[in-house]
């Protein structure tokens, strides 16, 4: 049998071979006769393409679905169900980096009275995935159920906001950390740049709009010496790519304000810490070594200063979260266009006390019941800051924000968690 090849480029040239002894009729008929049959042909060859096209989109779309964790009936009906609020007048909230530090606390908080939650989060390997495995399974235990995905990601969230009109996004995806920015800049950029105008462009089309709310940092007060550290004060000398990703951050959502009406609220969080922490951070890096018996590098500033920082314990940012979701006022625009002006707010979330690193690795020791083995090094340029230090006067007009736990306290529940989390605690009480 011929193939479709030989049919349409024969190799036996007689087969086309025309009979001139044929008379006239015979040749207007042979002529219509190959008109039609190249017509056919033609009919054949688009049908074909066509058929081609179509089975080359379905195996696409198909293989989309295949590899990607999300998707399908159950899929949507686990984020519907996760989505569905339990309270009058609550809210449903899509919580980027719902398996990080403050996106498990915060999420937690928002079920807990009767929100809605949906996660997301990439799991990436920044610090150890199976730390956000068990916030993952703590929150699955608690009926939140966490999408798997990447912030970067439009067609998921585009699907996200197909599937639950949310009221409200609490971003907190990011590329966390001050000195790994020198490491690897480029997941800076990527996380806190590019995803954070994924996420602004689907929230920005979504309909209805949800108000925002997001993690900014004190970094970006960088090298500003006016202490304490207020909303207005200058923001244009950042000591890290961090810093600089989270300031753009800052001018990026006021345009998504100013053009779209999208409500933006941006917190800056001063070092938060507590159970279920970040293993990058000094004060969770220095327990782990402390009780290994190995050394701590503590930095020391300029002229033998010590650093200091704002410590904010966890429970306390979550008020500031919660409260701001709370008074985030609604989105303006509709169908990609702002319809009136939208309410644009950056707070600091602090503690207001700062406290100096060899005093936090003091706490340590006493509550573990251990001594640090300190090898006291000067700051590297490695985008640090000498000290942070919040004015927090205008969340605690706006939000109530009023923090309560001080550092002593604070890392006391630090240290219990991480003693159980880790199995420290054969036979050793912690008081
Ligand atoms: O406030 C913030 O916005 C930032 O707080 C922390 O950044 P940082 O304050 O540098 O927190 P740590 O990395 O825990 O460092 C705390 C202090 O310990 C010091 N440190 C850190 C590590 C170390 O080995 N030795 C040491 O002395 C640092 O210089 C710093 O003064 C977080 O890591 C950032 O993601 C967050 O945005």
């Amino acid at each position: 049998m011929p193939s479709l090849e030989d049919e349409l480029f024969p190799s036996t040239p007689g087969k086309f071979k025309i009979e001139r002894a044929h008379t006239m009729n015979r040749q207007v008929y042979r002529c219509f006769a190959s008109t039609s049959t190249m017509f056919l042909w033609a009919l054949f060859l688009i049908a074909l393409t066509a058929s081609y096209l179509s089975f080359h989109s379905f195996v696409d779309s198909g293989s989309r679905y295949l590899s990607a964790s999300w998707g399908g009936i159950q899929w949507e009906k686990q984020v519907r169900n996760s989505a569905q609020i339990h309270r009058n007048g609550g809210m449903s909230v899509l919580v980027t980096g719902a398996a990080g530090f403050v996106g498990t606390h915060v999420s937690l908080a928002l079920k807990r009275r009767g929100d809605g939650v949906v996660g997301l989060d990439n799991f990436n390997n920044y610090y150890d995935p199976s730390l956000k495995r068990a916030r993952k399974s703590l929150l699955n235990v608690h009926g939140i159920f966490i999408v798997e995905g990447d912030i970067n990601d439009a067609k998921l969230l585009a699907k996200l906001f197909d599937v639950v009109a949310f009221t409200h996004v609490m971003h907190l995806a990011a590329q966390a950390g001050v000195r790994y920015a020198m490491e690897n800049p480029h997941s800076y950029v990527h996380s806190n740049i590019a995803g954070l105008v994924t996420l602004l462009e689907a929230c920005k089309s979504a309909n209805p709009q949800p108000a925002v709310v997001w993690a900014s940092s004190s970094s970006v007060y960088g090298l500003n010496e006016k202490v304490p550290f207020s909303e207005m004060d200058r923001t244009d000398q950042p000591a890290s790519l961090y810093a600089a990703t989270k300031k753009a951050g800052e001018e990026i959502t006021h345009t998504y304000n100013h053009i779209y009406g999208l409500s933006i609220t941006g917190l800056r969080f001063f070092t938060v810490y507590g159970p279920w922490g970040r293993p990058d951070m000094a004060y969770f890096s220095f327990t782990r070594n402390i009780l290994q018996g190995k050394p701590i590098t503590v930095y020391r500033g300029k002229n033998r200063v010590d650093l200091a920082r704002d410590f904010t314990y966890i429970d306390d940012i979550v008020k500031g979260c919660v409260g701001s979701l709370d008074t985030s006022g609604k989105s303006t625009g509709s169908g990609g266009k702002k319809r009136g002006p939208a309410p644009y707010r950056i707070f600091n979330l602090g503690n207001t006390s700062p406290v100096t690193v060899p005093t936090l690795v003091s706490i340590l020791e006493r509550h573990l019941k251990v001594k640090a083995k300190r090898k006291i090094v000067d700051m590297p340029g490695n985008g640090d800051v000498p000290f942070t230090h919040a004015n927090i006067s205008y969340a605690r007009r706006e939000l109530g924000y009023k923090p309560t736990t001080d550092l002593q306290t604070g890392l006391k529940k630090f240290v219990k968690w991480y003693l159980s989390y880790y199995g420290y605690n054969h036979g050793k009480t912690v008081n």
